[in-house]
């Protein structure tokens, strides 16, 4: 087809380039869930199963695209990474419904589909704060609607008569709520509901949030990772495959665990930084 009468309209493609040297986040929604989640019929207020189909298809993305971290590699086309990761995403959740939902046949026009955005981020604080602010938005949500749901489904309330008395209401009253009329003390809550999923990579053996043993060949292959994920410009192609290979024998894992402290990613810190043992400093 080249030469063709035709090709001019390629020129209406506009460049479509992310910053470089900037944190990527690819933020993926769920279109229309709302409805999707009652036409098959999630528990309320969370669904286990659809939270764990959900932290499914992101560990599949993870594993499949090894440099999704994007801001240690070379910028990238925006389209291109957003429309891969959300599609790789919907392939995934569709693949695994029949695991979580047996019995539940995906039926037209009701199919899962999903939106992107990608945002950069030009330092780790701001990442750190995007982050934050996600689980946070998890933290209010989850409070509001367990106790709304506890309201209707124990207390036997009207969905109106409980959004109206929740109106206004402050976290403690929540919490006041759900412990002085229903006996549930909201801290025993499932984490999973309480701070949601971070899903990232594991390059020792233990168990998540554990120090890389000092000794062994687990801390070497954590301190080659951490070496190959320098943003080096100089880096050479089979420097980012040592890289990529090494991305790719990582243990994927999902961890429901604050992300707002530093704790979180002082112990792990070859997820933000590029030297072992601590946050660059940028400000
Ligand atoms: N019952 C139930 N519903 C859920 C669960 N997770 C998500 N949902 C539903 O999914 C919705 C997601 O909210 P939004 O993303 O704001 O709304 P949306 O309907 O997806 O609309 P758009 O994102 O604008 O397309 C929630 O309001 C719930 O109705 C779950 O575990 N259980
Ligand atoms: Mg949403
Ligand atoms: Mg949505």
């Amino acid at each position: 087809m080249a030469n063709s009468k035709f090709e001019y309209v390629k020129q209406f493609e506009q460049p479509d380039v992310l910053l470089p040297n900037t944190w990527i986040v690819v933020r993926i929604d769920g279109r229309g869930f709302h409805r999707f989640s009652d036409r098959y019929c999630f528990q309320k207020p969370n669904d286990r199963r659809a939270l764990d189909l959900m932290n499914n298809a992101a560990v599949e993305v993870m594993k499949e695209l090894p440099d999704l971290n994007i801001a240690y590699g070379v910028s990238d086309e925006y389209r291109k990474l957003v429309t891969t990761i959300v599609s790789t995403f919907t392939a995934h959740y569709i693949f695994k419904w029949d695991t979580y939902f047996p019995g539940t046949p995906l039926e037209p026009p009701y199919l899962p589909s999903f939106d992107g955005r990608a945002v950069v981020y030009p330092t780790i604080w701001n990442l750190r704060d995007y982050m934050s602010w996600r689980q946070v938005d998890c933290h209010i949500n989850n409070l509001y609607n367990t106790t709304f749901w506890t309201m209707v489904q124990k207390g036997g309330m009207s969905n109106t008569d409980a959004e109206l008395e929740l109106k206004g209401t402050v976290s403690s009253d929540k919490n006041e709520i759900l412990f002085k009329r229903f006996g549930i003390n909201y801290n025993n809550e499932p984490e999973i509901y309480k701070k949601g999923s971070v899903v990232y990579r594991q390059y020792q053996l233990e168990e998540p949030g554990h120090r890389p043993d000092p000794s062994g060949t687990q801390e070497r292959s954590l301190e080659e990772a951490e070496t190959g994920f320098a943003q080096d410009a100089k880096s050479s192609k089979t420097q980012q495959e040592k890289l990529r290979k090494l991305r790719r024998k990582a243990q994927v894992v999902v961890d429901h665990v604050d992300i707002i402290k530093d704790e979180f990613w002082e112990r792990r810190p070859w997820i933000l930084s590029n030297k072992p043992g601590k946050l660059p400093a940028d400000g």
